[in-house]
């Protein structure tokens, strides 16, 4: 099995990091544009195989594609991070001309390999890149709901005061501050609904809280975060490589599925080894519903955006 990471910065890296301690891959190709970073982040990581014990060999890589060539799985995170007081869309502009080139460039060395795309506006840079690499759809991921449904059960947990590892719930929609549908009536504390514990005041906040949570980052940090959708991306790549059928809600491509057609949004699917295998179809009711096709909307209206 082998793995690249494409963008060595502060996703990039943590994504590679947490896929090299799992030993996901026999190696983990990092690449990147800036002269030596890469190979520097990968030589730094393997200096703590002698401290953890893993077997992954990172290899790093100045944007020669002749080194990720045969990848199994490739994580797209290049592109630029938000500042605090911007949306993820106003990265549009830059971001697309650097998925569009890292696609082309990735499929010409790896043309079977399943893409996992994380740089933003995310549902749109799936798109982009589902319409760059001619693939068949199953092999184009989007990483945004696993991420956000991490935070929504971290806002549910300190809430309760329980452990996050007991609550399950889902972020369906768009990968968007206004876009992102936290499933609170389907959240629950292992297996009862998390609304005989939270008031509706209460679970609307957390809600609210949660589709703002990478801008809750930003502002803090500076930059957009990094730990959490790090460790997000590498859920996925593992319920990849280990063929896991992990329900993982990301943004895939829909074709009928929740009334919406030619658009990547946020749903829960299947993840094994030939990527996303299957749609799971929930039953919204109609609020939910209504909140979907208007999170579409802000989606599509973001992918006209994209140069032809
Ligand atoms: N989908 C999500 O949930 C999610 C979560 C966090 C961050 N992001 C997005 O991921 C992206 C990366 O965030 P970050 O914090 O790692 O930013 P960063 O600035 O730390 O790293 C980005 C890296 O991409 C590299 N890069 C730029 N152009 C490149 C190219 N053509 N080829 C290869 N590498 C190139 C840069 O040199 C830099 O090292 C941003 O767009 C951010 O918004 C998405
Ligand atoms: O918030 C951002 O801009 C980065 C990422 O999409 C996140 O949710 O952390």
């Amino acid at each position: 099995m082998k793995i690249t990471v494409v963008g060595a910065g502060a996703v990039g890296a943590t994504t590679a990091d947490n896929i090299i301690r799992r030993e996901l891959a026999e190696e983990v190709v990092l690449l990147d544009i800036k002269e030596g970073v890469a190979e520097g982040k990968s030589l730094d990581m393997y200096q703590t195989a002698a401290l953890l014990g893993f077997n992954t060999l990172p290899v790093g890589s100045t944007n020669d594609y002749e080194k990720t060539k045969g990848s199994d799985v490739v994580v797209i995170t290049s592109g630029l991070p938000r500042k605090p007081g911007m949306t993820r869309e106003e990265l549009i502009g830059v971001n697309a001309d650097i998925v569009k080139s890292v696609t082309q460039n990735i499929l010409k060395y790896s043309p079977k390999a399943i893409l996992v795309i994380v740089s933003n506006p995310m549902d749109t840079m799936t798109y982009l890149a589902f319409r760059e690499a001619g693939v068949p759809k199953k092999r184009i991921i989007g990483m945004g709901g696993a991420l956000d449904s991490a935070r929504f059960k971290t806002y549910l947990a300190l809430e309760m005061g329980v452990t996050p590892n007991d609550i399950n719930g889902m972020v369906i929609g768009g990968h968007g501050d206004t876009t992102m549908i936290p499933l609170t009536r389907l959240a629950t504390y292992n297996g009862i609904p998390v609304s005989r514990f939270l008031s509706e005041d209460k679970l609307a906040k957390i809600a609210a809280d949660t589709m703002v949570g990478g801008a809750t980052l930003t502002k803090l940090i500076g930059t957009s975060a990094w730990y959490a959708p790090g460790a997000a991306t590498a859920f996925i790549v593992e319920s990849i490589v280990r063929n896991q059928k992990r329900i993982v809600p990301c943004s895939v491509y829909l074709n009928g599925e929740y009334g919406q057609k030619d658009i990547f949004m946020g749903v829960p699917v299947v993840i094994g080894r030939n990527g996303w295998e299957k749609i799971i179809n929930l039953r919204l009711s109609e609020k939910e519903k209504a909140a979907f096709a208007k999170s579409a909307e802000a989606v599509r209206a973001m992918n006209a955006v994209l140069p032809a």
